[in-house]
């Protein structure tokens, strides 16, 4: 029986977009992992916290409560009655997100978020199949050039793909360390592949 499916990879390589068609396609909750931090991100610039002190980030959390609401449609950030889900996929969170993530007790207050939710579900990351989930049933991991990527994340904001490009490339080198794909998780390169066909081999991975 599925319990957990996690999907993890590289800054814009279609993480969302599969996880969310495949826990469309196996009727499960879909968790974007990401959004955790984003919406940390998007909070310490909403009240001039810096990223890069963890004590202060982690005030910020005791005094605004942040929770994560996942949706067969997407998933959806609230803080204290506000949806901040709409902030949190811009150029400036983008700026500001690795930093946060690099503090080891806000990966801990994420982790812990996401180990409370109801099981089963699809879960989407960096770290899903290595640090937060490694029982995980089974477990992918995507990458794209980062040519590719740009030119898939410039296709849905305003921008020029090399600067894109270059933002990506630096966020990967911020998110090294806890981007590893985990032993057991199945490979995908999807810079020659459409988003279904992405699906459908993840679809063909999954044991029934
Ligand atoms: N295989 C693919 N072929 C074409 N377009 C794709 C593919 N996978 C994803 N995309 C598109 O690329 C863009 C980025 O995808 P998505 O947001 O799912 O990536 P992500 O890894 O979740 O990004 P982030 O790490 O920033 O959250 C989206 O517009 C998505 O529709
Ligand atoms: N499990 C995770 C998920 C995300 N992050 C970091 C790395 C990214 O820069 C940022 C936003 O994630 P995205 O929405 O781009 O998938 O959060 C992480 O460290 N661990």
């Amino acid at each position: 029986m599925l319990v957990i499916v996690t999907i993890d990879g590289v800054a814009a390589s279609g993480k969302s977009s599969v996880a969310a068609r495949v826990a469309q396609q196996l009727n499960l909750p879909f968790v974007s992992s990401g959004l955790l931090y984003r919406a940390v991100a998007r909070l310490a610039l909403k009240h001039d916290v810096p990223t890069q002190d963890q004590e202060a980030l982690l005030r910020l959390l005791d005094s605004h409560a942040l929770e994560l609401r996942p949706y067969a449609q997407g998933n959806e950030v609230w803080c204290e009655g506000e949806d901040l889900t709409h902030e949190l996929h811009t150029a400036e969170v983008d700026a500001a997100v690795s930093r946060v993530a690099q503090h080891s007790q806000l990966r801990a207050w994420v982790n812990e978020q996401l180990r409370a939710l109801p099981e089963p579900f699809v879960v989407e990351g960096r770290d899903m199949g290595t640090a937060v989930f490694p029982q995980a049933s089974v477990k992918f991991y995507l990458t794209a050039s980062a040519r590719v990527r740009a030119e898939r994340r410039a296709g849905e904001r305003t921008g020029d793909v090399d600067a894109v490009e270059a933002a990506l490339r630096e966020r990967d080198r911020h998110d090294a360390a806890q981007s590893r794909p985990a032993p057991d998780a199945l490979l995908l390169d999807t810079s020659n592949l459409s988003l279904d066909e992405v699906v459908s081999c993840i679809l063909k991975a999954v044991p029934a």
